[in-house]
Parts: structure tokens; C-alpha cells; sequence
């Protein structure tokens, strides 16, 4: 491998200390009916960087939330229609909830409307409830995609929630001048200064409601003496609680308002998820609570896509373990369930865990497996932030090619000539080859497995991209000639 061929491997962003997190940056929310264009408009907001995670078909239509950016500011932007398929049945009162919850936790909702149908009986009840909210809302008649569209959307006025921007979504028109619109709409930096995040690997718990995170964290806090310091801020700053375990810096990460509003996450159980987010933007490694006594459900499975997507490692905690021992069969289906429904993580950690006896909540309980627990995450964690030599990485490339060869890229042959790791939380791994995106997905799921096995990346997601000698290198050749 030569000093040039090298430099043909252009280099994505530096790699960020500590992976880049966006916990702080304002909330959007998506809301709106079925199939009026969320999803459309959401990938649009959100671009192409979120598309190399993704190495799995069906992954797209799961996306929850993404940062979007405009002119240099950052925003978490969440699709709420993708919270749970069965919500699009065009059930008002489903979408009630829906936009209940994008009210209380969005720092900026993007209503979203079909120009062509106009407005509906249901667009009227949300408009009802964004108006009493008081939350700044941005109005989009989407499918706006010529002039005369454009100007059925101005109808859309009729709702009372002030201008009303038409827009195309799938094919850009107008979209620019939506995002300034949405720039001035979000609010100003926060005055107060961040919380300064502690050192050390940072962890989650999430999961769904009662799945157990609180006796985890309490009882974790506890047995970890670690301080719980009253800090200044509003509920949705985070609380950082570092701690040290077998010599290494932990910091558990939580977000206060999300568990003292217990009984709001208990009456919306299918939008829970959308209080994850800030936590989980927070987090190296998402601790994900399952309750064992009812196994991964749709919900557990959608929590932990997310995570995954957003380049987070995910552990699986298989809590209140205690209720399911009794019976080994049930025990036995269980465990084999979590891994089948959970292995697009690429065989996380899987750990029984629970706290059993008076005054379980407060975390006074007994506990077991709680180190086994922080074990999994600090190797997940290691995982996360692996860097693979180069040259190593090269053999595996060449040896997994010799076992295996490409498959022909139109009527081509197929030549990679160079890996390199450049990026890790979560790696990102670049092969030169002789042409761009020459690999189809089964090759390159081929390549991933290949240096997952090798370097033990449980639980984490792995990056590939190919890209191909450039044209600037080509003219380059042709002047020497
Ligand atoms: N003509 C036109 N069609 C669009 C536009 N945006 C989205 N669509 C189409 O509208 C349909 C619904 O789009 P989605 O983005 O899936 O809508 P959604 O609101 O997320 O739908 P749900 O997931 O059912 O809530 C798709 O067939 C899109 O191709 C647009 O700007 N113009
Ligand atoms: N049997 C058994 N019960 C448990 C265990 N851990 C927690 N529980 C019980 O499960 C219930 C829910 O626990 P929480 O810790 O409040 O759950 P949570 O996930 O924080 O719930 P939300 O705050 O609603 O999201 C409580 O009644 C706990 O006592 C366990 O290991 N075994």
C-alpha cells in the first residue's frame, strides 16, 4: 500500500471526542396525519449523513429522530407518525395523544398538512390543541409540488395557525425558506451554561414504562455510592452521576423530568419513546430494560433501532429475572426470544438481572447481576470506541477477500484496494476500491460480520463505505502520461 494510494481515501469528519451529542439542542416534532408526507419531509430535514448508518433494509421506516441542521444550528428533529404503525389508523384519539406529547416535549412543532385534500376534521382538532398549547407551531401544506398547488394551500389559512408555508417535500420546492422559517422559530440558546458532562463512559437506562429502570438506577446509585447532587436547570437538562467502577470512570446519565413524570409515561405508554430521545442523545451505551416477565415487544425493539441508529451501544438488561426463573421452560423461551427479536444488534450482551425484597424501589433490595451488567457495558463501550489498526484491518480485508471474492459491479471485476477506520462511536470503515459503491448489501454485511468476529464488536453498529479512486485522481494519471 503506498503513500498515495492512501491518500485516495478521503476522510470523513474528524473523529469527535466522546461521538457528538445533540442533548441540548432544541426538540421539533413532526406532527400530522397519516401518509400527508412526515416521513418525506423528515428525511429531508434530516439528509444524507444519517443514510451511511443504515446498513439493513426496513431500517429507514423505524427512523425516529435525527438532527437535522441549518445554517450551522442543530436541532433533534422527531417523527412522531413513526412512534407506532398502529397509531396511523387514522384514529383521532390516537393522534390526539400524538400531539399531546409532541406539545409537551417539542420545543417547536411542525405541524404538517396534504395541500391537495386540504384541511380534515382531524387537522382541525390538532390545530385546536397546538393553539392552546402556545408552543410555537410552523404550518407546511406539503405535496405542494406546482403553482397552482401552491395556491390551493393558501385555503389552509382557515386553521388559525398563521402562515401557512406549501412546500414539496420530495421534491425540495420551498424548502429552503421553510427551514429559515423554522430557524426563527426555535428558541434562542439557552442562557443557562450546559452542564458540564463528566469524564468517562457515559450510560443510559431506557425502556418502556415499569420495565424496571428506576429500581436499576436506584439501586445501582446505591450500591455504586454514587452522589446525587442537586443541580441547577429546568427538568430536561441532564443529570450526569459519575462513578467509579473496577477503576474506570462510569457516568450515569439521566434526564430529570423524565422520571418524576411517572404517571404522564404511564398513561401514553406507545410515546413513551419520545422522552428517550434526550436521554438517549446523551448516552455512549443505552442500558435497555426488558421486562422478562413480558419479554421484547414492538415498543423494546423500536427503542433499541433507535439507538442503534443514532450509533449508540446497546446492552440488554433481561430485568425482574427473578419472575421467570420458577418456570425453565419459560425462562429458557425467553432468553432465546430476546436474542432472536434483538439480533439486528449484532449479539449485544444479554444480562438476567434483578433487585428482589422490601424496599426494591428505593433501590434497598437485593440485586443480582448488577456487576455483570456494568461488565457488559464497559465492554460494549471498549467496542464503541475500538480503533483497529490499519494494518490488521488490512489483513482481514485481504484474507476475507480470498475466501470469498466480490462479486462483479457491472459486468466489472471488482477491486478493493485499502480499509482504514476512519471514525470510531461507532467505527466507521473506509475501503478505496476501483469503482465507488461497487459492493451490494450482502457483500458488504459479508465484510462487517468478517471484523466483527474479529474484534468481538458486540452490541455496537459498524459503518461501511466503499468509495472509488476519484476523477481527480484519474486526471491526475492522465497528465503524468
Ligand atoms: N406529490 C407529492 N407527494 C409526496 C410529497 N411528500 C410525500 N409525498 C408522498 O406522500 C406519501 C406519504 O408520504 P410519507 O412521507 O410516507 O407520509 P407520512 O405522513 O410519513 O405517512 P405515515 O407514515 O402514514 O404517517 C408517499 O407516497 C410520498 O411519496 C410531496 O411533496 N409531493
Ligand atoms: N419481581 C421484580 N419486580 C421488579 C424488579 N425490578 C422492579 N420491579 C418492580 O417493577 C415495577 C416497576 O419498576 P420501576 O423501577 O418503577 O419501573 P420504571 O421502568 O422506572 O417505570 P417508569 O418510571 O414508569 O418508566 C415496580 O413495582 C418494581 O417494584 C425485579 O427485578 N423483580
Amino acid at each position: 500500500m503506498t503513500e498515495s494510494e492512501m491518500s485516495e481515501v478521503e476522510m470523513p469528519e474528524a473523529p469527535n471526542e466522546g461521538g457528538p451529542s445533540f442533548g441540548s439542542a432544541p426538540l421539533v416534532a413532526i406532527i400530522g396525519r397519516p401518509n400527508v408526507g412526515k416521513s418525506t419531509l423528515f428525511n429531508r430535514l434530516v439528509g444524507r449523513r444519517e443514510a451511511i448508518v443504515e446498513d439493513k433494509p426496513g431500517v429507514t421506516r423505524d427512523r425516529l429522530y435525527g438532527v437535522g441542521s441549518w445554517e450551522g444550528r442543530h436541532f433533534l428533529l422527531v417523527d412522531t407518525g413513526g412512534v407506532d404503525p398502529s397509531l396511523d389508523t387514522g384514529l383521532p384519539g390516537d393522534i390526539r395523544s400524538q400531539a399531546e406529547v409532541a406539545i409537551e416535549e417539542a420545543d417547536l412543532i411542525l405541524f404538517v398538512l396534504d395541500a391537495l385534500e386540504g384541511a380534515t376534521t382531524v387537522d382541525f382538532e390538532i390545530a385546536a390543541h397546538l393553539r392552546r398549547s402556545g408552543k410555537p407551531v410552523l404550518v407546511a401544506a406539503n405535496k405542494a409540488d406546482s403553482d397552482r398547488r401552491e395556491l390551493a394551500a393558501a385555503a389552509l389559512h382557515e386553521l388559525g395557525l398563521g402562515e401557512v408555508h406549501p412546500i414539496s417535500a420530495a421534491h425540495g420546492r420551498n424548502v429552503g425558506d421553510f427551514c429559515d422559517a423554522l430557524l426563527e422559530r426555535l428558541p434562542a440558546a439557552t442562557e443557562v451554561a450546559p452542564v458540564p458532562i463528566p469524564p468517562g463512559t457515559r450510560l443510559a437506562f431506557i425502556g418502556r414504562p415499569n420495565a424496571g429502570k428506576s429500581t436499576l438506577i436506584n439501586t445501582l446509585m446505591r450500591e455504586q455510592r454514587v452522589i446525587v447532587s442537586e443541580q441547577p436547570g429546568t427538568t430536561r437538562d441532564p443529570i450526569y452521576l459519575p462513578f467509579k467502577y473496577k477503576d474506570r470512570d462510569l457516568v450515569l446519565t439521566d434526564t430529570a423530568g423524565l422520571r418524576r413524570r411517572k404517571q404522564v409515561a404511564r398513561a401514553m405508554e406507545k410515546l413513551a419513546a419520545i422522552k428517550s430521545i434526550r436521554t438517549m442523545e446523551r448516552t455512549q451505551v443505552v442500558v435497555l430494560v426488558i421486562d422478562a416477565t413480558e419479554g421484547v415487544t414492538d415498543q423494546d425493539q423500536r427503542l433499541a433501532r433507535m439507538a442503534f441508529i443514532r450509533g449508540k451501544g446497546v446492552v440488554v438488561a433481561l430485568h425482574k429475572w427473578d419472575r421467570v426463573t420458577k418456570d425453565a421452560k419459560l425462562a429458557r423461551d425467553r432468553l432465546r426470544h430476546t436474542q432472536e427479536s434483538l439480533a439486528f444488534l449484532e449479539r449485544p450482551w444479554i444480562v438476567k438481572t434483578s433487585v428482589v425484597g422490601e424496599g426494591r424501589d428505593r433501590g434497598e433490595g437485593r440485586s443480582f447481576n448488577l456487576d455483570e451488567l456494568l461488565d457488559a457495558s464497559v465492554r460494549t463501550a471498549a467496542a464503541l470506541q475500538k480503533r483497529i489498526p490499519t494494518a490488521a484491518l488490512n489483513q482481514e480485508l485481504q484474507a476475507a477477500v480470498a475466501d470469498h471474492s466480490p462479486p462483479m459491479w457491472r459486468a466489472k471485476p471488482v477491486r478493493l484496494y485499502f480499509a482504514t477506520q476512519a471514525d470510531s462511536e461507532p467505527p466507521l470503515i473506509v475501503i478505496s476500491a476501483n469503482h465507488g459503491r461497487c459492493l451490494g448489501p450482502d457483500y458488504e454485511r459479508y465484510l462487517i460480520r468478517r471484523i466483527r468476529t474479529r474484534w468481538h464488536l458486540r452490541g455496537i453498529p459498524v459503518r461501511l463505505v466503499v468509495r472509488g479512486r476519484g476523477r481527480g485522481n484519474k486526471d491526475a494519471k492522465a497528465k503524468k502520461r
